[in-house]
Formats: structure tokens, C-alpha cells, sequence
């Protein structure tokens, strides 16, 4: 019972978050309860027919029917407009709930963002978002067919009292059956959604590294975890709607029972003269209704648990605080460039606790080139990463300008450093947005940057030139070129630190040269971290770091060595 009111005020405090309109939904549901009491009035015109026949009353039998004529009528207008406006309306709840996944997404901190499944972030935002967005509807239905249910009972109580008090001993069973079967739903469900994420993973990870599964030959070996993976999502599927259909067949035979004990005590009335034929088919006609509805529990309790499910996914998603946002830094501070950063006595362990930093201690000034060496796996890709807050979890201090850097949000962070990643990426945009990336920078500068980069030749070459989009046509560059546009955007901004790991892994030799003499000019006003293995050739003084054993030292000898 806990976690049904758990989940019952998860479920109204996610619907309190999305902007769903109050006055529609309250519609759709007066127009619900409007049409299904006017289908409740059926049986009795039906019985009232029939009495009708048995006493040759034609006047009964012509205003019964009549009466039931315009009340199909009347709900058949109400359910097509109804269903009109539940299906705009689902489809923009379902949207309201994916825009704010995402977005969530998105504010995430990277470092939490990276420790989740990808394909659980997908699901999240595909499939939990329309088992949430359904059971709204499925909700305001439950609604509608308990008042139904309840209008029904005092029908049939109005009919036949001791009819009544026989049907409605099945409640307390049934009601066992439902805590029962759901308990068993929902554990089944969980163990599939976690089934389901790693599908999605494995998915997503199969298409990302689809060149190398050709180029080893292995598309059979792929083909056998496909097929294990949905066999196992089947047989989980198929478990889980095992119990659903048991609980239904037990449900169906002891209604089905109390039925003909029913049909036993109509005719014993009917022939005492305490019930009418006509009294007893409406009866019956209701009686079906009544346990229709408690049918529709069980499927809809099924319902329930899965959707209990993915509203905690959902919620742990929406909920997670954006530590990204908090802005801690005084005006001044804000606008003031970037003049020094101070790493006191950091350490930083990573989530597979291996140690990369212990206690280290390092400066970074302006107007410098730090040259960040060391062997692979020493942890220089981490250090790039902290100082970006891409990964936040360490000890110690870092100081820019003073300030820790975990005071600085995100967004002022954003304008201050750039960071050129191991892995370039270039998205389905235009060139000028690929190298922009929607801030506001000139067209003209893009261009410098090309021409200095020698891109310019061959974006103006392109059919749309800077707007011609890339992946449209099968256009895309090569890694060398992908490499130098990714320089580009992180140059284009005048940032106040450069972060660049390994940068010309895949430029050729006369492009490198261009990159170095840029880096030269930039760091005459800015702090220029360089994470490689290449001994490249300055022509201004530069400071050569180490990191090894967990620590990161300033090689001082290697100063103005390579001028
Ligand atoms: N996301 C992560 N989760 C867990 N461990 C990680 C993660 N990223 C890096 N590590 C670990 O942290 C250590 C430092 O890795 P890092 O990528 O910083 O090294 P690196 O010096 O940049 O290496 P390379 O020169 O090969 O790029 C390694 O032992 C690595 O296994």
C-alpha cells in the first residue's frame, strides 16, 4: 500500500511540474462521464422493451426505443469530439514530458551524464514518456468507469438488493488478486526496463562502432548478441504479461462462478414473482458492466506498475539537481579575464576508483603555453576535464582569478575556456553553425579562421559554401579536416584558456605548423594547456609539464629550451 501512494504522489507531482492545461483535461473527463452515463440508461430502456413485449404494451416499447435512439446518438457526438481533443492532448503532454527530459538531460553535469546507460537515456526520453503520458488518459478512464461502476451498482441495487449483495462479494477477492498480481508485475517490469536500457546500449554502442565490427568481420558475432538480447527481452515480455493473463483467467472464472449463482437466484425470483424477465436482463446488462470495470482494473493495475516504473526513471532524470547552474561569482568577477589558475593539493579519484591525482599542486599564468606530457593513462585528459568541470568530483582547490572553480556555472565558464576534446565531433549542421556553435560570431571571423586553417578553399568549393550541411548529401570531411574545424570553434570565441588534447593526432605536417603559429598568437593573451605526446617545435617560449605518479610538475629546464 506504501508504494501505491508513493507512486501516487510521484505521479501528480510530475503532472504538477508539466504544464498540462487543467481546463482540458477537465473537460475531456466531464464529456467522458457525460457519454458513459448516458450509455448506463441503455439496459434499462432495453428492459423496459422487453417488459414492453411481455405485456404487449406498443407505446412502452416505441418510447423506449425512441429514448434510446437519441441517447446513442447523443454519446456517439460526445466520444468522436472526445477523442478529437484526448489525442491532441496526449500528444502534447508526451511532448511537454520529452522536452523536459531532454532539457534535463542537457543541465545535467556531464560527470553524471557520463555514468549513466546511454541507452537508459534514450528509453527515458522514447518509451517512459508515453507509458507516462498514456496512463494519464488511462487515469481519467479509471475515473470515468468507477463512477460508472458505482452508477451501475446503484442500479442494480435498485433492481434486485439480494442480486446485488451476491455480486458484489467478488470486490474483496478480486481486490486480493489485483495487490497480488501487481506486486509480481512490477518486479518483472523493473527486470525488463533494465533488460531494455542495455538493448538500447548495446544498440547505440553497435552503430557508433560499426566500422570496426566490418572491418574485423564479426557482423555474425553481433548478430548472435542481437538475437540473445531480444530473446531475452521476449522471454521477459512474455513473463511479465503471463502473470498479467492468470490473473485474468482467475478473475474471469470467479466471476464467471458468482454469475450463475446469479442466474440460480434470478430465476427462483423470477418465478416467486419478485423480478421482472425484463428487470433481470437489465440487471444482468449492469451486473456485466460492474465486473467489466473490475476487468479493466486488473489490465490498468499492470498498466500502473509500469508506469510506476518509468516515473521513477523519469523522476530521478527531472529532479537531478543542475549543479552546473550555480553561479557564485561576484559581477566583477564575472567579466574580468582569466589571469591565473591555482590547482592547491588536488586529488581526484575516478568513479573505477582508480587514483589519477594526489595532493598536486601547479600554476597556470596568461601569455604562457603549457606543453602537458606524460605517459598514457597518467591522467592528462582528466586534468583538461576538471579544469572544464566537465568532471567535478575532486579535493583540493582550483582558483581562477582567486575564486574556486566550482563556483563558476557552466554558462560564465563556457565564455571563458575552450576545450578541443580527444574525440571530434562535427553535427548534422551547417559548416558556419558546426564552427559557431549557435554563439554569436561573425561570419567574417569564421572565415579568418578557415583560411588560416586551410579550409576556406574548400568550404567556398561546396555547394551552400559556410551553409552547406554536413551529413546532408554524404558530405563530411576527412579526420584531419574535422580536426582543424573543431580547432576553429574552440578559437573563434577569444577564450581566456585553451584546453587542447592531442589536437594533431590526425593533421598532416604543414597544417600542424599553421595550428602551432596560431596557438603562438593566441596565448599572447590567454593560458594555453596542451595535452600531447609530439615534441612540437615553438617559436616562443613555452613551459613543459609531467604528469606522473598522480602528480603534475612544471618541467623548469624545458623553459625557453625550445625557443
Ligand atoms: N570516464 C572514466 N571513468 C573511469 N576511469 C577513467 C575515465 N576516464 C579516464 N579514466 C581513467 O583515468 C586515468 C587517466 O586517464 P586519462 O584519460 O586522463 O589519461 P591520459 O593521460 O589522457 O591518457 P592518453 O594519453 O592515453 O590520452 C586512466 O587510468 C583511465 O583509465
Amino acid at each position: 500500500m506504501k508504494d501505491y501512494k508513493k507512486d501516487f504522489v510521484l505521479f501528480f507531482n510530475t503532472i504538477k511540474k508539466l504544464n498540462i492545461p487543467k481546463r482540458a483535461i477537465l473537460l475531456i473527463l466531464s464529456i467522458m462521464i457525460m457519454s458513459n452515463v448516458l450509455s448506463l440508461a441503455f439496459p434499462l430502456f432495453f428492459g423496459n422493451i422487453i417488459n414492453g413485449i411481455v405485456s404487449k404494451s406498443f407505446y412502452t416499447i416505441k418510447m423506449n426505443l425512441l429514448y434510446m435512439f437519441l441517447c446513442f446518438v447523443v454519446s456517439t457526438v460526445l466520444d468522436y469530439k472526445n477523442q478529437k481533443m484526448i489525442i491532441k492532448l496526449s500528444y502534447s503532454v508526451e511532448l511537454n514530458i520529452k522536452e523536459e527530459l531532454f532539457n534535463s538531460i542537457l543541465e545535467m553535469p556531464y560527470s553524471r551524464v557520463y555514468k549513466i546507460d546511454k541507452g537508459r537515456l534514450v528509453n527515458n526520453i522514447e518509451s517512459d514518456s508515453t507509458i507516462f503520458s498514456s496512463i494519464l488518459f488511462d487515469n481519467m478512464n479509471l475515473v470515468v468507469q468507477t463512477i460508472s461502476m458505482i452508477i451501475s451498482l446503484i442500479f442494480m441495487v435498485y433492481i434486485s438488493p439480494i442480486l446485488t449483495l451476491v455480486t458484489i462479494v467478488t470486490f474483496p477477492i478480486t481486490f486480493m488478486i489485483y495487490i497480488y498480481s501487481g506486486r509480481m508485475i512490477k518486479s518483472k517490469e523493473i527486470e525488463y526496463t533494465k533488460m531494455h536500457d542495455s538493448f538500447m546500449s548495446f544498440l547505440y554502442e553497435s552503430l557508433s562502432g560499426l566500422k570496426s565490427i566490418k572491418i574485423f568481420k564479426v557482423e555474425n558475432k553481433w548478430n548472435e548478441m542481437f538475437r540473445k538480447n531480444v530473446m531475452d527481452i521476449n522471454e521477459k515480455n512474455i513473463e511479465k504479461f503471463n502473470v498479467q493473463l492468470v490473473t485474468q483467467v482467475i478473475i474471469g472464472v470467479v466471476t464467471f462462478l458468482i454469475n450463475n449463482l446469479n442466474i440460480i437466484l434470478a430465476i427462483y425470483l423470477i418465478f416467486n414473482g419478485r423480478l421482472s424477465l425484463g428487470m433481470m436482463t437489465a440487471f444482468n446488462e449492469y451486473s456485466d458492466r460492474f465486473k467489466g470495470v473490475l476487468l479493466l482494473l486488473s489490465k490498468l493495475n499492470s498498466k500502473i506498475q509500469q508506469v510506476s516504473v518509468s516515473l521513477r526513471r523519469v523522476g530521478e532524470i527531472v529532479d537531478s539537481e543542475s549543479i552546473g547552474k550555480i553561479e557564485n561569482v561576484n559581477d566583477k568577477e564575472r567579466y574580468n579575464k582569466i589571469e591565473k589558475i591555482e590547482i592547491k593539493n588536488l586529488s581526484h579519484t575516478t568513479q573505477s576508483s582508480i587514483e589519477v591525482f594526489k595532493d598536486t599542486n601547479i600554476n597556470f599564468y596568461k601569455n604562457n603555453i603549457y606543453l602537458i606530457k606524460g605517459a598514457s593513462g597518467s591522467g592528462k585528459t582528466s586534468l583538461l576535464n576538471i579544469l572544464s568541470k566537465l568532471i567535478d568530483e575532486y579535493t583540493g582547490e582550483i582558483l581562477i582569478n582567486g575564486i574556486e572553480l566550482k563556483c563558476y556555472s557552466e554558462e560564465n565558464l563556457r565564455n571563458k575556456v575552450s576545450y578541443v576534446t580527444q574525440d571530434h565531433y562535427m553535427f548534422s549542421i551547417s559548416i558556419r553553425e558546426n564552427i559557431s556553435l549557435y554563439r554569436d560570431v561573425p561570419l567574417e571571423d569564421i572565415e579568418n579562421i578557415c583560411k588560416r586553417l586551410n579550409l576556406h578553399e574548400l568550404i567556398i568549393n561546396l555547394p551552400n559554401q559556410y551553409d552547406t550541411v554536413i551529413n546532408d548529401e554524404g558530405l563530411n570531411f576527412s579526420g584531419g579536416q574535422i580536426q582543424r574545424v573543431c580547432f576553429a570553434r574552440a578559437i573563434v570565441s577569444n577564450p581566456d584558456v585553451y584546453l587542447f588534447d592531442e589536437i594533431t593526432s590526425a593533421i598532416d605536417q604543414k597544417n600542424i605548423e599553421d595550428v602551432l603559429r596560431i596557438i603562438e598568437e593566441i596565448s599572447a593573451n590567454a593560458i594555453v594547456l596542451l595535452a600531447t605526446h609530439e615534441n612540437f617545435k615553438f617559436n616562443v617560449p613555452i613551459i613543459e609539464c609531467s604528469v606522473m605518479n598522480k602528480r603534475i610538475e612544471t618541467n623548469e629546464l624545458n623553459l625557453l629550451q625550445n625557443v
